[in-house]
């Protein structure tokens, strides 16, 4: 008999545009939702766009409460959970960058409570993913929680967002490439679950981030659109999944390795994407297409050196070597590299 399932929990409102913030309160009235939003923002994304989030659910004639955090933490998630425990606590408003989306979205897991994501910055794709991921100690957790219900992503905001988050986006996405080879090796030596539709959405969206990458500059709101909407096609593959395996391999622990040990961390999207480029180097060897990652993320104007994260060589070396203990997934990194493969492969690459 048949008898695997799978539930696909994707959004059901996906607003997309220029002004789309004062949007929000009617996207959200859309999906008759009961109760008044919890508004979850720090504070950046406050001034840009929560205290306008905020004002238009009072003129629509909710009474939002509204939780500041400024750091992924789960105190933070716990500050925000106590507040979305009460009554009048209908759903959850993430307005903000990747931190802020993640807590909220934990939070609204926790309290059984949907949310509606608000990005001021397309600087990664948990926009829209089914999953949130929270440093804890020497780990990282990266849970199954509700994708958002609804997401309202104004390009006007977006776009003028500082240019580096925008290539931080873009980053995030080119690592897809070598994330869907690290999930493809996983499946030939240690038989874990592929889904292909998910691991080709994955590859086909960074491969259509790449193609464009000629109309992605700064300060143009057509850039903002597409990388949007890769985020977007990126956030469903993680979906599909069930997993962020399309959107997360060894890249992806070599730099929640260096958001650990590097005394000041780069943004999360050009970690992954420099990190990228020698995983690439490590899946196909010096003539390999690492050469394309480093020149697609360059096109872009994203960091492809140590030096341009503005990490000491020495950390890159280290995040590299204990990248395999952050957690349990199996990569190219296997149970560990050794320094010298390290080294080799950040100097072959010219990432140090
Ligand atoms: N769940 C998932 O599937 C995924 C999760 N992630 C997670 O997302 C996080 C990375 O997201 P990222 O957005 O880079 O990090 P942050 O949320 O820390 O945002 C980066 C910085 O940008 C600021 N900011 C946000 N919006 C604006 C704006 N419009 N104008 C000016 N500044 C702004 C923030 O301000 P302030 O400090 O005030 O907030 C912050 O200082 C990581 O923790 C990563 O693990 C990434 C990909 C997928
Ligand atoms: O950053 C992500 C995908 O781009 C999420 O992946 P993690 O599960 O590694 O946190
Ligand atoms: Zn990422």
């Amino acid at each position: 008999m048949f008898d695997k399932s799978t539930w696909i929990r994707l959004p059901r409102n996906v607003v997309v545009g220029h002004g789309v913030l004062d949007d929000a309160a009617a996207a959200v009235e859309e999906l008759r939702l009961h109760g008044d939003p919890l508004v979850v923002t720090s504070p950046t994304p406050a001034k840009v766009a929560g205290d306008r989030v905020v004002e238009g659910f009072s003129d629509a004639g909710f009474d939002p409460r509204v939780v500041r955090i400024e750091e992924a933490t789960f105190g933070a998630v716990e500050e925000v959970i106590e507040v979305a425990a009460s009554d009048d606590v209908g759903y959850l408003v993430g307005v903000g960058g990747g931190k802020v989306i993640d807590v909220t979205k934990m939070a609204g897991e926790d309290v059984g409570k949907g949310f509606v994501s608000v990005p001021t910055a397309a600087s990664h794709d948990g926009i829209v993913s089914g999953r949130a991921s929270i440093p804890e100690g020497d780990t990282r957790h990266s849970v199954a929680a509700e994708p958002p219900l609804a997401v309202v992503a104004d390009t006007e905001i977006l776009a003028d967002a500082p240019w580096e988050l925008t290539t931080a986006g873009c980053a995030d996405i080119i690592s897809n490439f070598t994330a869907v080879r690290d999930w493809e090796l996983a499946h030939r030596l240690k038989n874990v679950e592929y889904h292909e539709y998910a691991g080709a959405l994955s590859r086909m969206t960074a491969e259509m981030l790449v193609e464009n990458a000629d109309s992605i500059r700064p300060e143009l709101e057509e850039s903002a659109w597409i990388v949007t909407k890769a985020l977007v096609s990126s956030g469903v593959a993680m979906s599909i999944a069930g997993s962020s395996r399309p959107a997360s391999g060894a890249e992806h622990l070599i730099s929640h390795q260096l958001d650990r040990i590097a005394p000041e961390p780069a943004l999360h999207g050009h970690q992954v994407g420099v990190a990228s480029i020698m995983t690439e180097y490590l899946h196909s060897g010096p003539k390999g297409q690492w050469q394309d990652i480093r020149d697609a993320l360059a096109s872009i104007d994203a960091p492809t050196t140590a030096a341009e994260l503005g990490i000491d060589e020495e950390i890159v070396i280290e995040a590299l070597t204990t990248a395999h203990e952050i957690r349990d997934r199996y990569t190219i990194l296997g149970d560990g590299m050794s320094e010298a493969a390290a080294r080799e492969a950040a100097n072959v690459t010219g990432v140090i």
